[in-house]
């Protein structure tokens, strides 16, 4: 039985769900997966930083009070955010990467990725901004340093749309997508279905762990054109920047236009897409786009994201789950953690 060392970058609602999964579900793990996981390092720029290569409680880390410094107050702990000791030096064979998601350069997410995999760590990430801008060098470094680099939880949070699409739909080509792809606007828009206000519909996304923490980028639609390079990227095989993908958010939004779309028997949606043209280029676009209520993404509500990909052979397949969400997303980080365990397990063979 394998026993992974992790260790934990941003210890916010993500990463502090995977400890309660950890501390929920380790044992089963060992017989259901065949792995079991060690925390042996924790790294936050406000919760300070620990390390112990013994191993640390995982309850006890998913119910550290949120307060400044909150690592220190345990022993061997630090006030502060020691990240690159911990992604260098605690022990680690794996980088669970969860800090903010900065979608104009990515960092300093893209360091401490670089840093993880320069020194031959696995690192799962949740984060749009390190692959967005910089997927396609990390993933030449960590092929280099013959170690995974896997991000399911960027698009979709635990809904499984990446490995889904790159693994059950090899063998026909996809032409294009288009799709809810962010739990904050989705949630706001249908609240605001039930005459809730922008501004309260934005505070309870954030309550429910759902926005940015700055979430701007989720009602402006900087999140979802994230999230369009990197399906792009990964299933169209496109070279798209950020740059170009159009983008227009739901802010302008007002509860009278959601109003008239409802006494039309339609509803706005923030819709990212993309498209392969004629001459192979792929161009793509976020915006707010009207939907009649009978077409398959009008009905798709709350932090629910969906999406649908135009296929060569078999037409349009959606698949639809969970946008954001801690637990969710802590999930998505599992199942990278099981997907770069299987691909040892076929290297051995
Ligand atoms: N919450 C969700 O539903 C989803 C989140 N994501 C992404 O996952 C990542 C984590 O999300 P959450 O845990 O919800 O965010 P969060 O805001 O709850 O936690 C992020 C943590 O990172 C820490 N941090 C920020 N900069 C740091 C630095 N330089 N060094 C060390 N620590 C740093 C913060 O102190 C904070 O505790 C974000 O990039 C987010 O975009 C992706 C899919 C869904
Ligand atoms: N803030 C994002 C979280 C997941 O990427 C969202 O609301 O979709």
């Amino acid at each position: 039985m394998t026993e992974y060392k992790l260790a934990l970058v941003g210890f916010g609602g993500v990463n502090r769900a995977l400890a309660q999964l950890i501390a929920e579900r380790n044992e089963r793990w060992k017989t259901e997966l065949g792995f079991s996981l060690k925390i042996v390092g924790v790294t936050d720029l406000f919760l300070g930083s620990l390390i112990n290569r013994q191993g640390l409680d995982a309850a006890s880390l998913a119910g550290l009070p949120a307060v400044k410094g909150a690592l220190a107050q345990l022993p061997g702990g630090n006030a502060l955010a020691l990240n690159e000791v911990v992604i260098k030096d605690s022990g680690a064979d794996i980088i669970a990467e969860a800090t903010f998601t900065n979608p104009v350069d990515g960092e300093p997410a893209t360091s401490f990725c670089r840093w993880a995999l320069e020194s031959a760590k696995h690192v799962v990430t949740t984060n749009k901004g390190p692959i967005a801008l910089h997927g396609a060098q990390l993933k030449a470094l960590a092929q280099r340093n013959h170690v995974a680099f896997e991000y399911e939880g960027s698009v979709m949070s635990g809904t499984p749309v990446i490995r889904l699409a790159r693994q059950l739909l090899a063998g026909s080509t996809i032409n294009g997508f288009e799709g809810i792809l962010n739990g904050t606007s989705n949630f706001v828009l249908t609240r605001m279905e039930s005459g809730l206000g922008f501004t309260e519909a934005v505070e309870q996304a954030q309550a429910l762990g759902y926005a940015e923490a700055d979430p701007t980028a989720d009602v402006e639609g900087h999140d979802v054109r994230l999230k369009v390079v990197i399906l792009a990227n990964e299933l169209l095989d496109a070279k798209l920047n950020v740059s170009d993908v159009r983008c227009r958010g739901i802010s302008t939004l007002t509860l009278d236009d959601i109003d008239q779309a409802r006494q039309n028997n339609a509803r706005w949606k923030l819709i990212g897409a993309a498209t392969r043209q004629a001459d192979g280029s792929v161009s793509a676009s976020v915006e707010p786009r009207l939907l009649d209520n009978a077409h398959p993404l009008a009905s798709i509500g709350g932090a629910t994201n969906a999406v649908s990909f135009n296929t060569d052979l078999i037409g349009t397949v959606t698949v639809s789950g969970p946008g954001a969400g801690r637990t969710e997303t802590a999930f998505a980080l599992l199942s990278d953690i099981i997907s770069l365990h299987q691909a040892a397990a076929q290297n051995r063979e």
